[in-house]
């Protein structure tokens, strides 16, 4: 906890908060001494001058400690805030930058969770040392001394009265708080289940799984909820009982005090500000309990931010980029890949070639293994054998962010974002003219249904079809001057008159003409004219050739061609 915090928070406002802390309980401490000398030598002996002065120091203390506790507010608050949102930059830029392997182990919802939950709790935990955490030690020796002071008979009362209420406080936590650790992970799930059914909710309806969908968010809502009734129920238990310990020390005192007072051993301004010790001493203690609950679970969100701010980069790059080929490339050499502790391997011995102007189609049956192929060439994983080139050298000899602004993708799934047509193209490259991005619209067959390059677009681009977003996602991938382009199954929502007229505007661009482009496709029609063709099957390479070479030799190649030419999709 300390550790993710000690270089986010700002010091400064740390510091500040304890010093007007420290003053808040000075000023706290000394009032009840002024009500005693009030009582003691104003009412007592009918001095109404020194009534007056000791009212008006009295006033003067007050203001100072509300000033001083209200700075303590302020500076508190600016340093769990800021620590907050240092944290959550963090968290963001980390995210942003881990392998996908990474990705799925933690999990998107979690994810979620310890930015925005977990991160809260380290912003509450901070707010609670700058007001609470320290000032209650200080409090409590502070009060006890005070007490002391004005009666050291009375203070005995405390060695019963705190070892009772320390036994409550730890008792109460005992049961509270494993049940307070348990709460981030049942937030984890309900915030899983909430997000899958959001998510897909379109085919929860198509199937009709509403009902088994509500019942599945209640069983996790039911246990967050079962959870959070328990440990608050056992904490509920903590009000009344230090209640019934500050009411019975509060009797023990006036008792104890009215006898001492009689004795003429006790003056009555003492008895008042012991009484407002006492409560201050008890204060102090609740205040430690508090403590004693919020710190654990704090602790526990502490870890988990910490797991995603220590992930190590699995990925290792050079400081500096080796020299590139002017043109472009891109060559698998005997590549093989396996998934993190997947058994088998997801791709066996892949080899091909493409230089400058040239294609590559890829081919396959679903699984095959097209996808992690092409999450190679942009480094989201590293192959377990064998090189990959672009431009001619090594990737692995390529810093990170050099390799993907050689490599522009456009995914299997596309993602548009919130915003404008321009904002979302301009992802390619933010200082794209309107002129690149109408032409790249143009070439993605976008500028049919494309107006204005300010026409909105919704979250997840749902304004737009299935094929209308994938040739914006198309288009905002050409506006990237890159060398290498990869079309993971981009073209499969589009009909064929317009898959045709798009590769064929992708053959007639002079400067597509210089790049290497890599198309993923399912139908022999989107990959048949490209210069290389890699048929997968199950992970294995099982040919590479034109499409005439493949047709007259390669048996899988030639099972799918029929298969397409029964369903009328292929003109072989
Ligand atoms: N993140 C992952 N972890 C483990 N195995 C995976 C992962 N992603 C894919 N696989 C496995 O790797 C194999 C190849 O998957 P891949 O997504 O590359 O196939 P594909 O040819 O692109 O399929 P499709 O045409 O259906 O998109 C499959 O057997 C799949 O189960």
């Amino acid at each position: 906890m300390f550790h993710i915090m000690r270089k986010r928070i700002p010091m400064l406002a740390v510091w500040g908060s304890i010093l007007f802390m420290v003053c808040q309980v000075m000023g706290t401490l000394y009032i009840p001494n002024i009500t005693s000398d009030i009582v003691n030598k104003g009412i007592t002996k009918g001095d109404t001058h020194y009534i007056i002065v000791a009212g008006l120091h009295m006033i003067g203390v007050s203001l100072a400690v509300i000033v001083a506790a209200g700075l303590n507010v302020l500076l508190s608050s600016q340093a769990s805030q800021k620590l907050g949102k240092r944290l959550r930059n963090d968290i963001y830029r980390k995210v942003l930058y881990l392998s996908n392997d990474e990705f799925d182990q933690i999990g998107t919802s979690s994810l979620i969770t310890r930015t925005t939950n977990d991160v809260v709790q380290m912003q509450n935990v901070t707010m609670m040392m700058l007001r609470m955490m320290i000032m209650a030690p200080i409090m409590m020796i502070g009060a006890s001394f005070m007490a002391y002071q004005k009666n050291p008979q009375l203070t005995k009362i405390f060695v019963i009265v705190l070892p009772i209420l320390i036994i409550i406080v730890a008792v109460i936590l005992y049961f509270a708080d494993p049940l307070f650790r348990k709460m981030q992970a049942k937030t984890d799930r309900l915030n899983l289940v909430f997000r899958e059914g959001l998510t897909g909710v379109r085919v929860i309806r198509a199937f009709r799984q509403d009902d088994w969908e509500q019942k599945r968010f209640a069983a996790a809502n039911q246990d967050y909820t079962h959870n959070a009734q328990k440990v608050f129920s056992i904490i509920a238990v903590m009000s009344p009982l230090t209640t019934l310990i500050m009411s019975g020390t509060n009797i023990a005192i006036t008792w104890l005090g009215a006898k001492y007072i009689s004795m003429q051993t006790m003056q009555i301004g003492n008895l008042l500000a012991f009484m407002t010790y006492a409560s201050q001493i008890l204060m102090s203690v609740m205040m430690l309990s508090m403590i004693f609950v919020v710190v654990p679970r704090a602790q526990a969100s502490g870890v988990r931010i910490r797991e995603v701010l220590d992930l190590k980069k699995q990925l290792s790059e050079p400081q500096t980029s080796k020299m590139l080929d002017d043109e472009a490339s891109l060559s698998f050499h005997d590549v093989s890949f396996r998934y993190q502790d997947a058994p088998q391997l997801s791709l066996q011995q892949v080899n091909f070639q493409a230089q400058s102007g040239q294609s590559v189609g890829i081919i396959g049956g679903t699984g095959s293994g097209k996808t992690t192929l092409i999450s190679l060439i942009s480094r989201l994983y590293d192959p377990e054998t064998g090189v990959i080139k672009v431009d001619g050298q090594d990737i692995r000899a390529l810093t990170i962010k050099d390799l993907r602004e050689r490599v522009s993708v456009v995914p299997q799934k596309s993602i548009l974002f919130k915003g404008n047509v321009r904002a979302n193209l301009q992802y390619g490259d933010q200082t794209a003219t309107d002129d690149k991005l109408w032409h790249a619209l143009k070439i993605a067959q976008a500028d049919e249904f494309i107006e204005t390059l300010d026409q909105t677009v919704e979250q997840n681009g749902d304004n737009f079809s299935g094929g209308q977003k994938q040739r914006l996602a198309i288009a905002r991938a050409l506006v990237k001057d890159a060398d290498i382009y990869v079309f993971d199954d981009s073209f499969s929502a589009l009909d064929f008159k317009t898959d045709a007229k798009l590769r064929q505007a992708l053959k007639d661009d002079p400067q597509m003409q210089q790049k290497v482009i890599v198309i993923v496709g399912q139908r022999i029609s989107t990959i048949a004219d490209s210069d290389v063709i890699v048929v997968l099957d199950q992970g294995r390479m099982i040919g590479c050739g034109t499409h005439q070479e493949l047709k007259a030799s390669n048996a899988m190649y030639q099972e799918i061609i029929t298969s397409q030419l029964k369903e009328g999709s292929v003109d072989a």
